[in-house]
C-alpha cells in the first residue's frame, strides 16, 4: 500500500515537473546556442568578427541601403586587417577586402572553390531552383557543364536580338510618364521580356500583362531565394508556411515550365542538320545550349582539358537554363536603374552622353541602333563601369575553401565560406580615388582621364578570372542600347523630395537594388 502511495506521488511530481524540466533543458539549449554564435571559435588566428546581433539588427532593417551597411557594420569591424567574419548561411563566413586577398579568391580556383550551395543550405528553397548549374559546380562537373553551356555564350550579339522588347519598354515608359515612374517595377519587366525572347523565344509578356502567371511566380521565387532571414538561417525553410509554402509550389510549376520548353525544343532539334553560321546568330540561347548538349551525347564536345564530356542529366538542362534567368533578370534590370538613378542626380553627364546619342543615331523618336553604330556608343559602358562601381549588384563574390589557407597573419579553416566584398574594395580611395564622386571617364582607355582606376582586381561587379560572368557582354550590350533609348527618348530627374538625393535605399544584402525608386521622365517627342 505504502509502496503504490510513493509510485502514485512520484508519477505525480513529474507530471508536475517534467514541463519544467523540459523547458528548462530547451532554454538552456537556446541560451548556448545563441551564445555559440555570437562569440565564434578562434580557429583562424584571430580574424575581427561582427557581433551576430549587429547582422541581424541590420539585416531586420529594410532598404537601408548596401552603403551604409559598409561603411557603418562592416567597415569599423574590418578596421585595417582587410577581413572580417559575420554570420550567414546558418554559419560564420568570412569577407575580404584586401586586393591581394579579392586577387587569390579569384584566381586560385583549386582552392577557392565555388559553394555547392545545395550542399551548405540541403533545406533552402533557394539552390533548388537553380539545382546542378554550372554556376554552382566546381572540378571536372564543372568544367563538363562550361563546355555545355559556354558555345551559348560566345556569340555575337546582333543588335536587333534587342529590337522588339526594348522598342516597348521605351513606349511603355512613355505611356507611364504622366506620374513619377516606378524604375524597377518598369525595368525589371522589360528586362525579363528581353531575356525570355533570348533565352528560349519565350515572351513572358511582362510589359503589356502585368497580370501573367509564370512572371508573377517567378519573381515570388527570386524574392525567395534572397530573403536574408532565410539565408541566416536556412532550417527555417522545414517549417515553411503561408507565402513561403506557396513558394515551394512555384518551384514545382516553374520547373514543370521549363522542362515542357526543353522536351519541345529537344523534338524540334533531334535529327535535324546542324546550324548554320547565320542561324546560329539569330538563334536563341536554348537553341544554342540543346545543340551543343546534342553534340555531348555523340561525344563530341571537350572540356578545356580534352576530355570527352558526359552529357548533362535532364536536371542538370533545366538548372541551367533556370541560372539563366536568375543571374540575367534582376541583375541588369537593378543595373539599369542605377544609371537611370545616377544620370538623374548628376544632370550634366545626363546631358553628355544625350549629345552622344544624338550625333551617333540622330535626333528622332524612331531610331535604332545598327552593329555599326552601337560601337560608337562606348560611352555608355563607361556610365555602366562607373554605376556598377558605386552600386554593385552582387555585394559579395563567394568561396568555400577546398583546403586551408593563409591570409596575412590569418589562417582560414578547410571548408570556410570567403567572400570578395565588392562595396568595401570599390569604396576604398587607395583603389578609386574620390570613391564618392560619380566619374564616368576613370574608366576610359585614355591615360590622361581624372581619377583612373588601375589596380588589377578592384573592379569586379562582373567577378574576376576564370568564374567572371559568362552574360557580361550580353548584359553590357543590352544596357548599351536601353540608354541610348532611353537617352533619346526622354529626359528625367529625380522628384524634389526624392529620398535618393541624399542616400541610396536597397535591400542591405543578397542583390543590391534601388528599392523604392521614382524617377521623373519628360518624352522628348
Ligand atoms: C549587370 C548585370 C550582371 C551582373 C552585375 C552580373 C554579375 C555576376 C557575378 C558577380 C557573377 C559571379 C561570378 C562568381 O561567382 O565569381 C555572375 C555569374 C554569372 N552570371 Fe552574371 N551578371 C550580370 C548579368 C548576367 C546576364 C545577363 C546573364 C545571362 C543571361 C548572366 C549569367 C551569369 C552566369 C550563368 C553566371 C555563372 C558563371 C559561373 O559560375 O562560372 N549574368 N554574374
Amino acid at each position: 500500500m505504502e509502496q503504490t502511495y510513493a509510485l502514485t506521488a512520484y508519477i505525480a511530481y513529474m507530471q508536475n515537473t517534467a514541463p519544467t524540466i523540459a523547458f528548462a533543458a530547451v532554454a538552456m539549449y537556446v541560451i548556448y546556442y545563441v551564445l555559440s554564435l555570437a562569440v565564434p571559435q578562434n580557429n583562424d588566428g584571430g580574424v575581427p568578427y561582427i557581433p551576430v546581433y549587429k547582422t541581424m539588427r541590420w539585416m531586420m532593417k529594410g532598404a537601408v541601403g548596401r552603403y551604409e551597411v559598409s561603411q557603418k557594420l562592416d567597415k569599423p569591424y574590418m578596421g585595417d586587417a582587410g577581413i572580417v567574419k559575420a554570420w550567414m548561411f546558418g554559419g560564420w563566413a568570412y569577407k575580404v577586402s584586401k586586393v591581394e586577398y579579392a586577387r587569390r579568391l579569384f584566381m586560385q580556383t583549386d582552392i577557392f572553390q565555388k559553394v555547392e550551395i545545395r550542399k551548405l543550405m540541403p533545406h533552402n528553397l533557394g539552390p533548388r531552383v537553380t539545382g546542378s548549374s554550372f554556376s554552382f559546380e566546381n572540378g571536372d562537373t564543372y568544367r563538363g557543364h562550361r563546355a555545355v553551356v559556354g558555345p551559348a555564350f560566345r556569340r555575337s550579339w546582333p543588335t536587333q536580338l534587342f529590337k522588339k522588347p526594348l522598342l516597348e519598354l521605351m513606349d511603355v515608359i512613355e505611356h507611364e510618364s504622366a506620374a513619377p515612374l516606378d524604375v524597377l517595377l518598369w525595368l525589371r519587366r522589360g528586362t525579363l521580356d528581353v531575356l525570355g525572347h533570348i533565352i528560349m523565344s519565350y515572351n513572358f509578356n511582362a510589359l503589356s500583362d502585368p497580370d501573367n502567371k509564370e512572371r508573377a511566380m517567378y519573381d515570388s521565387l527570386l524574392e525567395a531565394m534572397l530573403h536574408p532571414l532565410y539565408n541566416m538561417f536556412p532550417w527555417l525553410d522545414l517549417f515553411a508556411t503561408g507565402e513561403r509554402a506557396k513558394q515551394w509550389e512555384y518551384l514545382g510549376h516553374f520547373h514543370k515550365f521549363i522542362d515542357g520548353v526543353i522536351d519541345e525544343r529537344l523534338k524540334m532539334m533531334d535529327g535535324k542538320p546542324a546550324l548554320t553560321d547565320d542561324q546560329r546568330n539569330h538563334a536563341d540561347l536554348l537553341t544554342l545550349f540543346l545543340e551543343s548538349y546534342l553534340q555531348s551525347k555523340s561525344g563530341k564536345v571537350l572540356d578545356d582539358r580534352g576530355k570527352q564530356v558526359t552529357p548533362l542529366t535532364r536536371e542538370q538542362l533545366r538548372s541551367n537554363i533556370s541560372l539563366f534567368y536568375v543571374a540575367g533578370y534582376d541583375t541588369t534590370a537593378n543595373s539599369l536603374s542605377y544609371v537611370m538613378l545616377e544620370l538623374a542626380r548628376f544632370p550634366a553627364i545626363q546631358k553628355k552622353a544625350r549629345d552622344i546619342a544624338i550625333e551617333v543615331l540622330g535626333d528622332r523618336k524612331d531610331v535604332y541602333p545598327s552593329d555599326e553604330q552601337l560601337k560608337e556608343l562606348g560611352y555608355m559602358d563607361l556610365i555602366v563601369k562607373e554605376t556598377l562601381r558605386r552600386n554593385s549588384i552582387l555585394a559579395e563574390i563567394r568561396r568555400r575553401l577546398g583546403a586551408p589557407v593563409q591570409l596575412g597573419p590569418y589562417t582560414l579553416p578547410k571548408d570556410a565560406v570567403v567572400s570578395v566584398d565588392t562595396w568595401a574594395i570599390h569604396y576604398n580611395p587607395d583603389y578609386f580615388p574620390e570613391p564618392d564622386k560619380f566619374i564616368p571617364e576613370r574608366f576610359s582607355e585614355d591615360v590622361a582621364s581624372p581619377l583612373k582606376s588601375s589596380v588589377p582586381f578592384t573592379f569586379t561587379p562582373f567577378s574576376n578570372g576564370s568564374r567572371q560572368c559568362v552574360g557580361m557582354k550580353f548584359s553590357l550590350i543590352e544596357q548599351r542600347i536601353a540608354i541610348s533609348l532611353l537617352l533619346l527618348r526622354f529626359e528625367w530627374t529625380l522628384p524634389d523630395d526624392s529620398p535618393f538625393w541624399g542616400s541610396t535605399p536597397a535591400a542591405p544584402a543578397g542583390l543590391i537594388s534601388p528599392v523604392g525608386l521614382k524617377i521623373i521622365t519628360k518624352p522628348r517627342f
